[in-house]
């Protein structure tokens, strides 16, 4: 078959997609660290770029976590998230992404003074700027940390208010384990009550029972990453008969060990069982590689053949937030760029 000599690189590069899983504060690359450090007068912990990358050597998502929230200290001013949100976007440019819906975590932001206008203004800045010059359009999903109460979460929704027009979703991030979907049943309703999407990650480091309990008690549109719930058949079978989107992360579980070798990874798997998975970078900057670089990862670890690569492109647009006519338009996208192919 011409399938197994296909130009996996080409293919990939070429290929229209939507990143799906994206935390904004995962894109910040030690170099725009240190410019942001400069700029506004603080000292890191680290010497050089070349430090901060021996740093990110994780045994588990905390070890991550806390890397990860101590680096968005450099983050101060409107034009940081803004300069922020255009680097991703240029590197989503040059993978040949189209959409992307963006996490981002106030709270690590608000608890450190920061106001949620300075975070929401640069962020919206830096999306309407892509759409201008890259015509990559984008969606905002406002994270709530798990690790934080119900209260904190509540707070959080409070000061969204003024921007409810402009955030989509509303998404749970942060230590898994510990801190189940279900603290957070009562704001993702309100959260629902206002008009806003729901997405949780569940089943990255916690057990298959917090992807039933995002399912049936927060109710969410999708799950972020969603890995362990191949350890429950009865949640395999729910999840394809419902069409659940899993916004996978190869790069991301290699990085925090939820697999051991990228051949070990799940996402065949997936797609074998009826599963509509998703292929995401989550923190490009920590994890060593984005959108199109997760793509390539796990189809060599894994064996992924052209027709699943189209799969996962036509998903990404189907598990998107878009409304039905821009999907139309990126699937017809898709097709065409399946069909002229040739490498
Ligand atoms: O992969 C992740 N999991 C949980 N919280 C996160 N916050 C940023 N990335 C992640
Ligand atoms: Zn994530």
């Amino acid at each position: 078959m011409a399938d197994e000599t296909f130009d996996l690189d080409a293919f990939v590069a070429g290929l229209p997609k939507a990143e799906l899983h994206l935390h904004i504060e995962g894109s910040l690359e030690p170099e725009l660290m240190f410019e942001l450090a400069r700029r506004n007068g603080i000292t890191l912990p680290f010497a050089s770029v070349e430090a901060i990358r021996a740093a990110y050597a994780f045994s588990n998502l905390q070890d991550f976590l806390d890397i990860y929230y101590q680096g968005a200290g450099v983050l101060q001013t409107e034009r940081d998230f803004h300069d922020l949100a255009m680097a991703y976007f240029t590197r989503l440019n040059a993978d040949g992404g189209r959409h992307a819906e963006i996490f981002f975590d106030p709270q690590t932001h608000t608890d450190r003074g920061i106001p949620f206008s300075v975070v929401a203004d640069g962020l919206l800045a830096g999306m309407a700027q892509a759409e201008r010059e890259f015509g990559i359009s984008s969606k905002l999903i406002l994270c709530f940390l798990r690790h934080l109460d119900e209260e904190a979460a509540f707070a959080t929704l409070k000061a969204a208010e003024p921007y409810l027009n402009r955030i989509t979703g509303v998404g749970l991030d942060s230590s898994e384990v510990g801190h189940p979907p279900a603290k957070f049943e009562r704001v993702f309703k309100a959260a629902g009550e206002r008009g806003l999407l729901k997405v949780a990650h569940a089943g990255e480091e916690g057990p298959p029972e917090y992807v039933w309990e995002a399912l049936d008690r927060l109710r969410v549109d999708r799950i972020d990453h969603g890995n362990r719930s191949l350890e429950d058949a009865a949640l395999t079978a729910r999840l394809a008969a419902q069409e659940m989107t899993l916004t996978v992360c190869p790069l991301s579980n290699l990085k925090l060990c939820v697999v051991n070798d990228m051949t070990a990874h799940p996402l065949k798997r997936m797609l074998d069982l009826g599963l509509k998975a998703t292929v995401n970078s989550d923190d490009p900057a920590y994890f060593g590689g984005y959108l199109n670089a997760n793509f390539v990862a796990v189809a060599k670890g894994v064996g992924l053949s052209r027709a699943d690569l189209a799969t996962l492109a036509r998903n990404s647009f189907t598990g998107s937030f878009l409304d039905e006519e821009q999907v139309a338009l990126r699937l017809a996208e898709v097709e065409a760029y399946d069909a002229a192919f040739s490498g």
